[in-house]
């Protein structure tokens, strides 16, 4: 953890490695600031249910395992960050193709909020820096 006077920089050992110079989350007073996550698996190159072609453009992807992934990364960094799923306040997700990963999208993610429902806003991207078609940015408050 890195902190100074007035926010805490938190890592979580089980979410999957940032991929530039910033931290899984920061804590500034009770709220808690997640950096944008994806589905990537801790240690590992490859995004789940991902299939690459020889140029590296993406042949074809499981979006329902990159839902269930990108949801337990937020898990591990609210849990390692002492804060809990229903703590959560404001989710944006970025999906890389609204149009086709909508629906399922918004079927499992009515799944994992069943107790708690924070503000939410979806939006399409072109794309996202690692091969992935959904990404999350969370805000929690934090009691105590
Ligand atoms: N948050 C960022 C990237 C996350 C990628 C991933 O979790 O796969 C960023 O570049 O700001």
């Amino acid at each position: 953890m890195a902190s100074d006077a007035t926010s805490a920089a938190h890592n979580s050992a089980r979410a999957p490695e940032p991929v530039g110079l910033y931290p899984h989350a920061r804590r500034a007073g009770n709220l808690l600031f997640l950096s944008g996550v994806g589905p990537r698996q801790r240690g590992q190159q490859q995004v789940p249910g991902v299939e690459l072609s020889d140029d590296g453009s993406i042949r074809s992807y499981d979006f329902e395992s990159q839902c269930h992934a990108v949801f337990q990364n937020v898990r591990y960094i609210l849990e390692e960050a002492g804060a809990r799923w229903e703590d959560l306040v404001d989710v944006t997700v970025f999906l890389t193709n609204m149009q086709a990963d909508f629906p399922t999208y918004n079927r499992l993610y009515a799944e994992y909020f069943q107790t708690n429902q924070p503000c939410r806003t979806t939006v399409e991207v072109n794309c996202l820096p690692t091969p992935i078609a959904i990404e999350l940015k969370c805000i929690a408050v934090v009691a105590g």
